[in-house]
């Protein structure tokens, strides 16, 4: 079968899409790449409305009321859409055509406001996915129109299991529906669809995982063979800290799949982690560019030997340190920690970090509340269990001894570890230094 080789792939997050401004700077973006290269484009929701789904999904589920929340998200969509599109023809009732069909901008608007008024009780995983899912919906409709690009839906295509949330991927199905469905439109123009959504083999939306849309042009980019894979985001490239919480940092022109996959799986919120993998596996380089400044080197992330890079700082917030104890004193054996990695992953909290001592061990995890009370209540006859929350975890790869210092000075360490590469360490909240 003849895969698109040539073919570029490009992700623009939240920020590059986050109102008529920055669809414009898209879409000059898009203007400048080089002549006669096929491209598919990967959008994700506008700024924050996954957030603000999130929130008006809450307050739907619980029969709270969400009346104004929802009103602001159809005024703001509505709003950019007629912002970027002027001169687009009205329908019989005066409503801006954006999008055709099932696919229109005021077909989406009224199936999500159907859905938040048809929710049913239960199930809250599975209806958050059916509703969350319209951030990317609506957005890919207003930018496609913007630029003239094919609107393509993504669901039928990246096929998944029914793990509401954050899917998994059927790769042998999405695969081929990909290559079948998306091959012949690429030699029509410029196609675009939507970040962070699949579908089950029944047909209902399923969402990648909070942050996913970076994974979906992976995951397409692997099925079609891509030359490369672009994320445009609002900083020069790959850096080694995230500028928002650590001053002074210094960009990686470029760096491996390896490191870059360590920097992911650590917390490092610019790349989604499960984003490099399908990459790696079909060689595919991946570049981290500004959508400030699209003429600016960036980042190049492939398969290349480096010496050692300047110490990356990660910081994971909101943490919870959950330590298990045996009740009789008894060490802590593999029959123990069967038990608590079972219960860890049927109620889906993920271990940033862990230890074991003679008679407890230890985890860190994202906090999530419910997840840790049906842990409590899955695991409390059998250990004593106590658990902090609160916290933040700091990861160094390539750490230096100045690297460690800087990080620890003036913080209570509840734990840390150490390996050749890694040091790690989980506090409290900074104390002023003196
Ligand atoms: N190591 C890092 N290098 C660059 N940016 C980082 C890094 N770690 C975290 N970030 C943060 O990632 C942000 C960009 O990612 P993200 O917000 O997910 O973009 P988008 O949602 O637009 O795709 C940056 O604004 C920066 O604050
Ligand atoms: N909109 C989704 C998916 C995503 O990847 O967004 P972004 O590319 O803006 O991080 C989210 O906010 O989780």
């Amino acid at each position: 079968m003849h895969l698109s080789h040539s073919l570029r792939v490009y992700k623009f997050g939240g920020a590059s899409v986050k109102d008529a401004t920055a669809i414009r700077n898209l879409h000059a973006i898009l203007q400048h790449r080089p002549a006669g290269q096929p491209l598919l484009v990967v959008v994700s929701a506008m700024g924050k409305t996954t957030n603000a789904l999130e929130h008006i999904y809450h307050l739907a589920h619980t029969g709270a009321d969400y009346t104004l929340p929802l009103q602001e998200l159809h005024q703001f969509h509505l709003g950019v859409a007629e912002g970027l599109l002027p001169d687009a023809p009205r329908d019989e009732h005066g409503r801006l055509v954006c999008g055709a069909g099932a696919g229109s901008l005021h077909c989406l608007l009224q199936e999500l406001g159907d859905k938040l008024a048809t929710l049913s009780k239960g199930e809250y995983d599975r209806q958050y996915d059916q509703v969350v899912s319209y951030g990317e919906l609506l957005a890919t409709c207003i930018v496609a129109a913007a630029v003239g690009a094919k609107w393509l839906d993504v669901r039928p295509l990246i096929r998944t299991d029914h793990s509401w949330r954050e899917a998994r991927v059927d790769w042998p199905t999405t695969e081929r529906n990909v290559r079948e469905q998306v091959q012949p439109l690429l030699q029509q123009g410029v196609v675009l669809t939507q970040g962070f959504l699949g579908g089950t083999a029944s047909g209902q939306t399923t969402t990648l995982g909070r942050e996913g849309s970076d994974y979906t042009a992976a995951i397409l980019a692997y099925c079609l063979g891509a030359e490369s894979v672009t994320i445009w985001k609002d900083v020069a490239g790959l850096l080694n800290a995230d500028p928002k919480i650590f001053p002074n940092t210094v960009r990686y022109p470029e760096i491996s799949y390896q490191e870059t996959i360590e920097m992911a799986y650590y917390g490092a919120s610019v790349i989604h982690p499960k984003t490099i993998k399908p990459l790696a596996v079909r060689r595919i380089p991946l570049y981290v560019k500004s959508f400030v400044d699209p003429e600016a080197e960036g980042t190049k992330i492939y398969d290349c030997k480096h010496g050692t890079l300047a110490p990356a700082l990660i910081l994971k917030t909101n943490q919870c340190l959950i330590s298990f104890e045996s009740k009789d004193l008894t060490f802590i054996s593999e029959e123990n920690l069967e038990v608590i990695f079972g219960a860890l992953a049927q109620v889906r909290l993920k271990i940033n970090l862990m230890q074991n001592s003679a008679i407890s061990f230890s985890v860190c995890t994202d906090w999530h509340e419910y997840r840790l009370r049906k842990l409590l209540e899955h695991l409390r006859e059998h250990f004593s269990i106590y658990y902090n929350t609160g916290l933040e975890l700091y990861t160094i790869k390539n750490y230096t001894p100045e690297a460690i210092t800087q990080l620890t000075d003036g913080r209570q360490l509840l734990l840390e570890q150490r390996t050749r590469q890694t040091f790690q360490f989980v506090s409290r909240a900074a104390t002023p230094s003196a």
